[in-house]
């Protein structure tokens, strides 16, 4: 056995923090051990306090001054700086027991999720794969107001597929606040979001943020390239057929509760996936003889 650790990623304000808090009110309601880690390095208000905390190792702010970078250099300038420093990690971390949930609160900058190989090493670090020996998933938040966007929906199913791609740990992705879009949205179209039916890009000709878009609108009278593009997008997305969305109300404690329990369960059937010590197969061998 090893411990349990979530990343609570996904693009700016998205509900990252949010949702770490209602991790933390449920565990506490559990009575479940956990351990609350920031690694936005530019966070400022926080509900619970961290128990640990990327920015007493540096901030975003004092590396924006002292280097002249800006938001987004900076952020990879203090990422680099935290993967030369990880004993800032497991000196924390290490110690904790098994029963521990380890919740790590990440920076929403999409470029750390898709352009940059730093998260991969970071996650190998922590992971099973590495010496921290975490049993990890990511928790991949995307706003459910977007489904009123379809482009901008699809855009951020493709961030959180890329993110599943480069981060190769057990997965789940989750539509936050679903208490602002109950009232805009049918279930049953919900439904077809969640389970990111392609078809729904494919019948933009009617899409309100379709025809908003004077460019969009203007290639779709000439059945010109956006059009074959949202194809392509959804080829690709229905070729790999792995994005699907767990829907989130922070104020539900049920909903909390159910999401942590399919994290749970994701863990565990990547455990049970992974090959297995070479001991055991040698005794499955022998029984088989
Ligand atoms: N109505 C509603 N608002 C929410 C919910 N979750 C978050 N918010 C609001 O959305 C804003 C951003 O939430 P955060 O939790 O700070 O989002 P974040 O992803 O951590 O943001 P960054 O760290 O800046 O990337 C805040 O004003 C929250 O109060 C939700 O479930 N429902």
């Amino acid at each position: 056995m090893s411990k349990f650790g979530v990343l609570v990623m996904g693009p700016a304000g998205a509900g990252k923090t949010t949702f770490s808090n209602a991790l933390i009110q449920h565990c506490q309601s559990t009575r479940r051990s956990c351990f609350y880690v920031n690694l936005d390095p530019a966070a400022e208000n926080f509900a619970y306090a961290p128990d640990l905390d990327i920015r007493e190792l540096i901030t975003l702010e004092d590396v924006m001054e002292e280097l002249h970078l800006g938001p987004n250099g900076g952020l990879i300038y203090c990422f680099e700086f935290l993967l030369q420093n990880l004993d800032f990690l497991s000196e924390a971390l290490d110690p904790l027991s098994e029963e521990y949930l380890i919740i790590f609160d990440m920076p929403g900058q999409i470029e750390l999720y898709t352009h940059i190989p730093l998260l991969p090493s970071l996650t190998q670090y922590l992971s099973r794969q590495g010496p921290l020996n975490i049993n990890l998933c990511a928790a991949y938040l995307l706003e459910s107001t977007f489904v009123v966007d379809k482009a901008k929906f699809f855009a951020g199913t493709l961030s959180a597929m890329s993110a599943m791609l480069m981060l190769e740990i057990p997965h789940v992705n989750i539509l936050s606040k679903m208490d602002q879009v109950r009232e805009m949205v049918s279930r049953r179209e919900l439904r077809r979001f969640a389970n990111v039916d392609v078809q729904l890009l494919q019948s933009d000709e009617e899409d309100p943020s379709v025809s908003a878009n004077p460019m969009a609108k203007d290639a779709l009278m000439s059945g010109g390239s956006f059009k074959q593009l949202n194809r392509a997008v959804a080829q690709l997305i229905d070729d790999f057929s792995m994005v699907s969305f767990l829907q989130l109300d922070v104020q539900d404690e049920d909903s909390v509760a159910g999401i942590l329990s399919h994290i749970d369960d994701a863990i565990q059937y990547h455990e049970a996936q992974e090959p297995r010590d070479p001991k055991d197969e040698q005794e499955v061998n022998y029984e088989e003889e």
